[in-house]
């Protein structure tokens, strides 16, 4: 199998490390700066998985330059996504590449499959803790990685049997799932209150599960996206829901979300990916998320990076 990692930030470096390091095609779709930087420095990856290192990754910045490629992991932020989709549109044309996106998130869904067809979009999500130095090398900071992915149409089944197949010589865990759309929501039900609430309060995780005032803000959050689940036809029972929340207990107190990491460097946040996406599918089903909708309004000035005042 052919890969192209678009997008080589902490994700696609990582899991495209580690395809790599499997004995696997892959190549890097990026953007000028980072090629010199890889080119440079070569992909680096710390991690309690193991330390990878690769000199002479093969990279583009074209999408002429792409081969024939069978898949494409598209590990971008969701501020990027509009403006990566004529390009992932131009490469899916040329080489029929099936597309696993591991943005965090959902709205970024429809507007692939309306983009590329629901035929070419995977379902997928990624469970890892990891960030880029200063130097662009990847550092993978929880114990471990997971990549879940899985078929949302039946000409996708091919390409997750060859996926399968790689498990076993990979140093990270991809999973399959039979019911990727309900994995996806949890994750994003997950993710919404622990990025919204880490980054409101700009204090880590330990903030919340140890106030009970906060921890409630958190379960709140959690039923308002298990109600839009709902709406859209995943209904998370309240074992999930419980499961959730403990995800939350299950980090270690000084932990924190990419958000609000992102937000402490002055960097631009996922806001309107996340929250925001919420609230507009909540729109759509016209419901009320009133907890989400207050996060996003506290957070949306931080969008495209600290404001001067
Ligand atoms: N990091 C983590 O631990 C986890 C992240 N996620 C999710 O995964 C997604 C990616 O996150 P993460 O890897 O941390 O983000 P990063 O910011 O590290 O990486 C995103 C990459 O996309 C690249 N990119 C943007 N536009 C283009 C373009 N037009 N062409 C080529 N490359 C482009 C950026 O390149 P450039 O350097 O040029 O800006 C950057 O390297 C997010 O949705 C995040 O929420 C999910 C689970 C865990
Ligand atoms: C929770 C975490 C670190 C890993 O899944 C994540 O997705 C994020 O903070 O953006």
């Amino acid at each position: 199998m052919n890969s192209l990692v678009f997008g080589a930030g902490a994700l696609g470096c990582y899991f495209g490390g580690r395809l790599l390091e499997a004995g696997q095609d892959v190549s890097f779709f990026v953007r000028d700066k980072r090629a010199q930087q890889l080119m440079d420095q070569g992909l680096k990856i710390s991690s309690p998985e193991g330390d990878f290192e690769n000199q002479n990754i093969a990279i583009y910045t074209s999408v002429e330059q792409v081969p024939n490629v069978d898949l494409i992991l598209l590990t971008v932020k969701g501020y990027h996504l509009d403006s990566v989709i004529p390009q992932i549109q131009a490469i899916v044309e040329r080489t029929g590449a099936f597309v696993l996106p591991l943005l965090n998130g959902m709205e970024h869904m429809e507007k692939l499959q309306e983009a590329l067809g629901k035929e070419k979009v995977l379902g997928g999500l990624a469970a890892i803790v990891a960030t880029l130095d200063e130097e662009g090398h990847v550092v993978h900071t929880n114990s471990n990685s997971l990549l879940k992915y899985g078929a949302l149409h039946s000409e996708q089944i091919q390409i997750c049997e060859q996926l399968e197949e790689i498990q076993q010589r990979l140093k990270s865990t991809f999973k399959r799932e039979a019911d990727i759309l309900r994995h996806m929501w949890i994750k994003y039900s997950f993710i919404t209150a622990f990025s919204g609430i880490t980054s409101a309060m700009q204090l880590p995780v330990g903030y919340i599960t140890g106030t009970p005032a906060t921890m409630n803000v958190a379960k709140k959050v959690i039923q308002e996206m298990g109600t839009l689940a709902e709406k859209e036809g995943i209904y998370l029972s309240e074992d999930e829901v419980q499961g959730i929340i403990n995800m939350m207990k299950s980090f270690k107190n000084e932990a924190t979300s990419s958000m609000h990491q992102d937000l402490r460097k002055g960097l631009p946040i996922e806001i309107e990916h996340l929250q925001g996406g919420a609230l507009r599918l909540a729109e759509k089903h016209q419901v009320q998320l009133p907890v989400i909708e207050t996060i996003y309004g506290i957070l949306k000035p931080y969008e495209n990076g600290r404001p001067e005042y």
